[in-house]
């Protein structure tokens, strides 16, 4: 599997040292960042806009097992999880704050490599790391991520707006992390019987960067402004399609018809998904981890977004009392199931679909 090796001790920098160690080479990139890391806390100028705040943490062993996930891409994954939440505003991320737990068994080089998948994202999405805290950790590794960002007021697009009529629309496709963590956690068992056999993952980086190396949308959300096509509603899909598109209905107080052949799957995830006897479109529904976009448009907005590849139109909002509810592909309706991954249960119930 991947090796996170190296030889430095984090404790001949101590906590200051490790600090300026990860962070003297900071070039700001955001006018409105005024300051960044080294006072008692950053100041940010946000010159009249509405200011987008969100955070998400990744726990080792809850949402992340360094047996196959290398620190820089876990750096860069725990960065665009949470610039994720800003598209998902319809906003723009200008800051991130990164707070670290880290066990001194760690050496400083794995640190770093962490740092530069950090700041990898940062630069590819013109984001600012302004500040963090960093702390030994006794347990696994923890980190927290803040983000800060901003709006005009118009452009926020929240979950509870959605409206009858609506067509729900997703980009990209969806089960493909999900079904890479299937391949990673077999190679993983694999090794862990035999560490003399390599990882069997040829063919599959389509999924395996699913899962290890998430993008946030922000291309789609320079489309839907290039086209002047203002979503009703918003959410990004962190825990799967059902239960974001139930947190729409829900927050909205309306219902939806999803149709399962209209869910885009791509077909290493589909072909992937069968070897696992899993169900795609369940891996879809419920899997997690994809970071598209789910939102809901106007009808009168369909030729706008009609032809593109990368969105698809999966259903349409309904009054509340008609349920929320999936179309089978052959034609049978099921009601649709909060069956979204959730950190406190086990994985046997992050398996079970929509029915
Ligand atoms: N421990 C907490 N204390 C206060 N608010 C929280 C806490 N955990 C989550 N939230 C808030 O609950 C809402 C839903 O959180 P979550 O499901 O994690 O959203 P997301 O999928 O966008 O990360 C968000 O507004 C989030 O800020
Ligand atoms: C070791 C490991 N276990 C489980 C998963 C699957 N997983 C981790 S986070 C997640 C979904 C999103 O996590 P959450 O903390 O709910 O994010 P939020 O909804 O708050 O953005 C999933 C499906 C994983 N990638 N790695
Ligand atoms: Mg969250």
């Amino acid at each position: 599997m991947f090796n996170n090796k190296g030889t430095t001790g984090i404790e001949q920098l101590g906590e200051f040292g490790l600090i300026d160690h990860l962070t003297k080479n900071i070039e700001i990139k955001q006018k409105g960042t005024i300051k960044s890391v080294g006072d008692d806390a950053a100041v940010l100028d946000f010159s009249g806009k509405k200011v987008l705040v969100s955070t998400d943490m990744l726990l080792e062993g809850i949402h992340f097992d360094l047996a196959y996930t290398p620190f820089k891409h876990l750096g860069y994954k725990a960065i665009q999880v949470n610039l994720s939440d800003v598209y998902a505003m319809n906003g723009t991320p200008a800051q991130v704050t990164v707070s670290i737990a880290v066990s001194s068994k760690f050496p400083l080089e794995a640190i770093e490599e962490l740092y530069q998948g950090i700041y990898l994202a940062c630069d590819k999405y013109n984001v600012d790391l302004v500040g963090g805290d960093t702390s030994a950790s006794k347990q696994g590794l923890i980190i927290s991520v803040t983000v800060l960002g901003y709006a005009d007021e118009k452009d926020i697009v929240y979950r509870n707006t959605a409206q009858e009529g609506d067509l729900i629309c997703v980009s990209g496709d969806l089960g493909g992390a999900y079904t890479g963590l299937q391949l990673l956690e077999r190679e993983k068992l694999v090794y862990l019987e035999n560490p003399q056999i390599q990882p069997d993952l040829e063919g599959k980086d389509y999924i395996i960067e699913r899962q290890l190396k998430p993008e946030a949308r922000k291309d789609i959300i320079e489309l839907l402004k290039a086209w002047e096509v203002l979503p009703t509603a918003m959410i990004d899909v962190s825990d799967g399609l059902a239960s974001e598109i139930l947190h729409i209905c829900t927050q909205s107080n309306k219902g939806c018809n999803l149709y399962e052949e209209k869910i885009p799957i791509d077909p290493m995830t589909y072909d992937t998904a069968r070897d696992f006897n899993l169900d795609p479109t369940v891996c879809a529904l419920s899997g997690g981890e994809d970071y598209e976009l789910l939102f809901t448009i106007k009808q009168a907005d369909y030729d706008k977004i009609k032809n593109h590849p990368d969105i698809s139109i999966i259903g349409h909002i309904t009054e509340a009392a008609a349920g929320r509810n999936l179309v089978t592909k052959s034609g049978m309706v099921h009601e649709l199931k909060a069956q979204g991954w959730n950190a406190f249960k086990g994985p046997q119930t992050n398996t079970q679909g929509a029915e």
